[in-house]
């Protein structure tokens, strides 16, 4: 199976893209819906969450007031730290869980969409790494547009991640989506030329038909063994 690795930024277009891999059949784990689900009233993150913000983060029906809670934690690196350490355990879980089902379904390549991926060190599970980088103003622009957030809320969420630039140093495919919806689908398209390239060995070895053959082969060994 290959695991490809999907970040960039906040609003540099990483589900703009995972849409794009949809379309085209590749299967999507999406991070921020895994750690969405995590967060729901009565689950463990939620309890976790709850026990060290307190109930001013709740809503009056006990879930998670997301809009409050991001406000806390987007102007205090410290309370920052505290989320993400509170909720990693359950997001990895969740993302494994979901690349499980994947996997028994028989999927040879799928996309992993993960803010976070060099922040959380996720990305030594994935290869390539998909890296989609905009130009400083154009995330800006489009951050405060999209969220109707302020100027300041918007650059306190674009500097609790890992710059952009040091993301795309970091990468073996960069989409540069700075330039129009049409430009991104034509690059779009060479993208996907080398994300559906044939498996490698190592990545045929680890997917549900890799395993099954190595499974059979094995057994087969042991009843000539037993037969010879
Ligand atoms: C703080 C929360 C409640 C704010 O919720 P909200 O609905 O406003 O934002 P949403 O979850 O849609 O995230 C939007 C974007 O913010 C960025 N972001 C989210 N969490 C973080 C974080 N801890 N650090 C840096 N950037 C983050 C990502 O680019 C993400 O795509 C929420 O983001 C959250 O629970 N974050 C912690 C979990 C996490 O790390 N999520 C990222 C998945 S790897
Ligand atoms: N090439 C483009 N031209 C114009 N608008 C774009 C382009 N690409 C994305 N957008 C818009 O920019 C905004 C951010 O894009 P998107 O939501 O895909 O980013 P994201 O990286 O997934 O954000 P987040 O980190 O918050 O999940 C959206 O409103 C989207 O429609």
């Amino acid at each position: 199976m290959r695991i490809v690795g999907l970040t960039g930024g906040i609003a540099s277009g990483k589900s703009t893209v995972s849409n794009l891999f949809k379309s085209h059949a590749i299967p999507v784990v999406d991070a921020d819906v895994v750690a969405r689900n995590v967060l729901r009233k009565g689950t463990g993150g939620w309890k976790k969450v709850v026990a060290a913000f307190g109930d001013e983060i709740l809503q009056a029906n006990g879930e998670v007031d997301r809009a409050k809670l991001g406000s806390i934690v987007f102007s205090d690196p410290q309370k920052r730290q505290l989320l993400n350490r509170l909720l990693a355990p359950y997001i990895s879980t969740g993302i494994f869980l979901e690349v499980l089902k994947l996997w028994m379904k028989g999927c040879k390549v799928i996309v992993l969409d993960v803010p976070l991926l060099f922040e959380a060190k996720m990305d030594k599970w994935t290869k390539p790494i998909i890296v989609v980088w905009v130009d400083h103003e154009t995330q800006l622009q489009r951050l405060t547009s999209r969220d109707g957030t302020t100027e300041e809320e918007a650059t306190n969420r674009i500097n609790a991640q890992m710059p952009l630039d040091i993301k795309r140093s970091k990468a073996d495919i960069i989409i540069d989506n700075s330039g129009s919806l049409d430009s991104l689908n034509e690059r779009f398209l060479d993208v996907l030329v080398q994300v559906n390239k044939p498996l490698t060995w190592i990545e045929f070895g680890r997917s549900r038909q890799g395993a099954i053959i190595a499974f059979a082969s094995v057994f087969a060994g042991v009843i000539c063994r037993k037969i010879l």
